[in-house]
């Protein structure tokens, strides 16, 4: 891990609350929720099913807008920011690997690397968008669709156009949930590459193996940050997910 002293912490968010609209009225997910990651550290956001964790990350990415409280991302207000300014931190600054955001069906893998630089008017050298997709393991599906491409496959070309932007922070939602064990493990040796860069990760999982490589774990219950766990071993990290599933049943 660095510490700020190189720029701005990559993600502060302070007292977060979120309650999302519906007929029957607003129903309260998110309370207070507060979560800093430092440059080249990584995150896990961990809880029960339904304590909130998919919605602190929205939030925390400025995909949601809290209602209250604050998010600096790389040093930019998210809540205050133009569209056209978050759209360029998005493009410029952030990585998101989520399963229902990912790729472009219709593009290569080359091409959904390329494709936020393209956003902002740049083309990527081939060179470079071939050499990141070499680094994935994908050398040889550089003209594949993402149909065509395996969960694992798809999941490491979110990661190498994550990594050919050097993002100051990373947003991963379950990265390894859908994948076998081989996958997984390659996905989660790219992310500790993206953490090795500097890159700061934030992450929901439900696998307490994929939190232990974490540095730190955050834990919600019911929309609240209720503790908070540093260098937890699996079963350790397995046990109190356990205790808080029992608080809620
Ligand atoms: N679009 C929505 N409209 C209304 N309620 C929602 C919406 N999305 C989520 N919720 C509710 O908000 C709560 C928190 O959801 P969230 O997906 O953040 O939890 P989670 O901890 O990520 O859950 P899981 O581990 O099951 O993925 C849940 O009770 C869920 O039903």
């Amino acid at each position: 891990m660095t510490d700020g002293a190189a720029g701005p912490t990559p993600l502060a968010a302070e007292g977060l609350s979120y309650a999302y609209p519906t007929r029957a009225g607003d129903v309260p997910v998110l309370r207070d929720v507060s979560v800093n990651v430092a440059a080249g550290e990584w995150v896990a956001v961990m809880g029960p099913s339904g304590s909130g964790k998919s919605t602190l990350l929205l939030c925390a990415a400025g995909l949601l807008r809290a209602q209250t409280g604050s998010v600096t991302l790389d040093g930019t207000d998210v809540l205050t920011a133009s569209e056209k300014d978050l759209t360029a931190l998005r493009r410029d600054r952030v990585g998101f690997i989520f399963q229902e955001f990912n790729l472009v069906p219709a593009l290569s893998s080359e091409q959904n690397v390329g494709l936020p630089a393209r956003f902002g008017g740049e083309r990527r050298p081939k060179q470079e968008v071939a050499a990141v997709l070499e680094r994935v393991g994908l050398g040889q599906k550089l003209g594949s669709r993402p149909e065509q491409l395996s969960g694992g496959q798809r999941q490491r070309v979110a990661i190498a156009r994550a990594l050919v932007s050097s993002p100051a922070v990373v947003f991963a939602d379950e990265p390894t949930g859908s994948l076998d064990a081989r996958s997984g493990e390659q996905v989660l040796g790219l992310v500790q590459d993206l953490v090795d860069q500097g890159t700061a990760v934030l992450m929901v999982t439900h696998d307490p193996r994929v939190a232990a490589r974490a540095h730190r774990v955050v834990w919600l219950l019911d929309g609240q940050l209720v503790d908070e766990m540093a260098g937890g071993s699996a079963e350790s990290i397995a046990a109190r997910l356990a205790s808080l599933e029992d608080a809620v049943s």
